[in-house]
C-alpha cells in the first residue's frame, strides 16, 4: 500500500486527540500544512504555539475547500453541526474522517449530513487517550503501539480507507476494521461503562458527608480506579448518551453483579466470595498477557 501524504490536513476540534493526530503526522513527515478549526481563541492559540498547527481557521467553511483530509476530533455529540457545516465546502477529492469513541451515531450522522460525499467519509477511532484533554495535552506519541479501529460502510471509497489507514500507521497504531455496531458493544464494556463507573464512585465519595477525610486517606488502588473520573464531562455525557442502548445493557448486567457479590458478603460466603475474585484476577491477568 503506498504512503499517504498530505498537503494539507485540517483538524476540527485541536484538542488531546486531533492535537496527537497533527503532531505524530507532522514528526513522520507526512503532512505539509495543518490547519485547526475549534472554538476557543484560546485553545487554538496554544495550538499554534506548541506547533501543533500551521494556521488557525475562523470556520469550517474557510478551512475545508484546500484540505486533503478533515479530522472531525471534538466531542461525538457536534459531529452532526459540524458535517452540516462541512458538506457544502467539500471537494471531490477531499477525505473525511473522525476520531469519535462511538461509531453507530457517528455513521448516521455522515448519512444524513455527508450523503453526498458518503464514500469518502472513513469513520475511526483510536484506542488510545487520557484524562487530559486540550492541545496541552497533544503529544506525538500518543498512538505508537495503540489500536485505530476503522469502520468503513459498504460504500466507502477504498482508497479513502487506505489513506486513513496509512496516516494512522504512520502515527504507530495498528489498525484493525470492525462493523460499527460490533464496535459499539464492545468498546462499552471496555471503555464506556469503565468510565461511567469511575465518574459514579467519585461522585458518591466526593459527596459524601467524611468527603474530606476520605480522600486524605485515598491511596494508589483508589487512584488507579479512578482516574479516568478526570476526565472530560462533556467528552463523556455524549459517548454515554450516543452509546446508550449497548452501555444500559451493561450497566444492569454490572448491577446484577453486584447484587451477586452484595450478597456473598453479606450472607458471609467467604469461599464463593474467592472462587468468584480468583475468576475476575484470572481475567485480568489474561489483560495483561495479551497487551
Ligand atoms: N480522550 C480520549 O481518551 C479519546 C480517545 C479516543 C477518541 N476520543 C474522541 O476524540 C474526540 C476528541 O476528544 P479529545 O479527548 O481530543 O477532547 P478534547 O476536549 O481534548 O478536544 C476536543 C476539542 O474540540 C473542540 N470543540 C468542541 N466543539 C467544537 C466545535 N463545534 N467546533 C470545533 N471545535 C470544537 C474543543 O474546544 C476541544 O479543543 C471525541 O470525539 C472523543 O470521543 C477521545
Ligand atoms: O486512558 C484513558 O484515559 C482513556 O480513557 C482512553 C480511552 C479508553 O481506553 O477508554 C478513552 C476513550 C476512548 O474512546 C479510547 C480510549
Amino acid at each position: 500500500m503506498r504512503e499517504a501524504r498530505l498537503k494539507t490536513l485540517v483538524v476540527v476540534g485541536v484538542g488531546l486527540i486531533g492535537g496527537s493526530f497533527a503532531l505524530a503526522l507532522k514528526a513522520a513527515g507526512r503532512v505539509d500544512r495543518v490547519v485547526g478549526v475549534g472554538r476557543t481563541r484560546e485553545n487554538l492559540q496554544h495550538a499554534l504555539d506548541a506547533g501543533l498547527v500551521d494556521e488557525v481557521a475562523e470556520s469550517l467553511a474557510c478551512a475545508a475547500p484546500g484540505a486533503d483530509v478533515v479530522l472531525l476530533a471534538a466531542p461525538v455529540g457536534q459531529t452532526g453541526r459540524l458535517m452540516a457545516q462541512l458538506a457544502p465546502c467539500l471537494n471531490g477529492r477531499t477525505i473525511v474522517t473522525d476520531a469519535g469513541s462511538t461509531k453507530q451515531d457517528v455513521v448516521a450522522m455522515a448519512r444524513t449530513f455527508l450523503s453526498m460525499h458518503i464514500a469518502r467519509f472513513v469513520p475511526a477511532h483510536p484506542i488510545a487517550g487520557m484524562e487530559r484533554s486540550g492541545a496541552a495535552a497533544a503529544t506525538a506519541e500518543l498512538y505508537r503501539g495503540r489500536t485505530v479501529v476503522l469502520t468503513p460502510l459498504p460504500e466507502t471509497d477504498p482508497a479513502a480507507r487506505d489513506t486513513v489507514r496509512s496516516l494512522w500507521e504512520a502515527c504507530g497504531a495498528q489498525v484493525v476494521e470492525m462493523a460499527p455496531d460490533h464496535h459499539d458493544r464492545v468498546l462499552a464494556a471496555v471503555s464506556h461503562l469503565p468510565h461511567l463507573l469511575a465518574f459514579a464512585l467519585m461522585d458518591l465519595v466526593g459527596r459524601h458527608a467524611e468527603a474530606e477525610t476520605f480522600l486524605r486517606f485515598a491511596g494508589s488502588g483508589f487512584r488507579d480506579v479512578t482516574r479516568i473520573a478526570a476526565s472530560s464531562p462533556e467528552m463523556w455525557r455524549d459517548i454515554c448518551l450516543a452509546n446508550r442502548e449497548a452501555l444500559l445493557a451493561l450497566v444492569d448486567a454490572y448491577c446484577a453483579e453486584l447484587d451477586e457479590v452484595r450478597d456473598l458478603v453479606a450472607q458471609g460466603d467467604g469461599e464463593a466470595l474467592a472462587r468468584l475474585f480468583a475468576r475476575a484476577r484470572q481475567a485480568r491477568q489474561r489483560l495483561d498477557q495479551e497487551a
